[in-house]
């Protein structure tokens, strides 16, 4: 039996809807043998973040080489890296080991609004992540921030941010219209030559609680297994879809997503 691996880099959501605990149960989910790094530790529920503490980065890259010069991965998806120096030292040890296929979800806010990557950061993802990203996954805000655009709201407008993105050395980008208000929601997959729109119906729902990390996760698993990025991009967007359509409605905030409808849509059992 093959295994298939692949490497979470990223923090901690004590409520369990996004961080690594979203990554590990959709790597889970896609049948991917699921390895975590922790960048960041957050009291976090449904309403928010109540508490941040980052990982001192020479523990960071102790647990990168433990996992990474033994087990070896696949895929690694990077999530919320909080300040330039974690930053930097993950950038270092995917060079340092070859990482191939490499998904960065420029992940900055919250869907609270707390900050999960701080404002001077910006500067070291565009420096030293983007041109080793095999896919960067922004959503409008983070697009918008990345490339200094003043909107981002057409498809033309998102289309010129994917352009910019790939010119800074991203391969593929997919920018996430999940923050546009139309009630289909597109996303846009830019591979360097040409446009693919992977659209679904909105919900209106406030349970998308660690969408981004889901959606991330499912496109490194996919890469994980074998497939090209678009095949992993398309099968992502139907997990993700899967997952915000069947809310599990816990906690008093933004609910977490169903990462078990994708597998279980078939069965009237989500
Ligand atoms: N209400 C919704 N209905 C359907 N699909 C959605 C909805 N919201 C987001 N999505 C999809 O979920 C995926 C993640 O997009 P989104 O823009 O929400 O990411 P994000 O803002 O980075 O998430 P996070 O809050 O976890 O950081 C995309 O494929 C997007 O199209
Ligand atoms: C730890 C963590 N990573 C990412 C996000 C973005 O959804 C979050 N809320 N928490």
């Amino acid at each position: 039996m093959t295994v298939h691996k692949a490497l979470t880099v990223a923090g901690s959501d004590s409520g369990g809807g996004a961080g690594i605990q979203a990554d590990l149960k959709t790597f889970q989910e896609l049948g991917v043998y699921g390895m975590s790094v922790l960048t960041a530790l957050t009291a976090q529920n449904t309403q928010g973040v109540h508490g941040v503490f980052p990982v001192p980065p020479e523990f960071i890259a102790q647990q990168m080489d433990a996992v990474l010069s033994d087990i070896g991965t696949d895929a690694v998806k990077t999530g919320m890296l909080f300040n330039s120096i974690i930053i930097e030292t993950v950038a270092k040890k995917l060079k340092e080991y070859n990482v191939r296929n490499y998904v960065l979800d420029p992940v900055m806010v919250a869907k609270g609004g707390a900050p999960l990557l701080v404002t001077e950061a910006v500067a070291a993802v565009k420096e030293h992540l983007l041109p080793l990203a095999t896919v960067v996954t922004p959503n409008l805000p983070e697009a918008k921030v990345l490339t200094g655009m003043e909107k981002i709201e057409t498809k033309e407008e998102m289309k010129e941010a994917a352009k910019l993105l790939h010119d800074w050395g991203a391969q593929h980008v997919v920018i996430k219209g999940g923050h546009g208000t139309d009630d289909i929601v597109t996303d846009l997959l830019y591979d360097g030559r040409e446009f693919v729109e992977l659209s679904a119906e909105r919900f209106h729902t406030q349970h998308t609680h660690g969408t981004g990390c889901t959606f991330a996760a499912a496109i490194a698993a996919g890469l994980a297994s074998g497939k090209n990025v678009r095949e992993a991009v398309k099968q992502a967007k139907v997990f993700i879809t899967a997952a915000i359509s069947h809310p599990l409605g816990i906690g008093h905030g933004h609910g977490p997503t169903n990462h078990w409808a994708y597998r279980r849509e078939g069965s009237n059992d989500v």
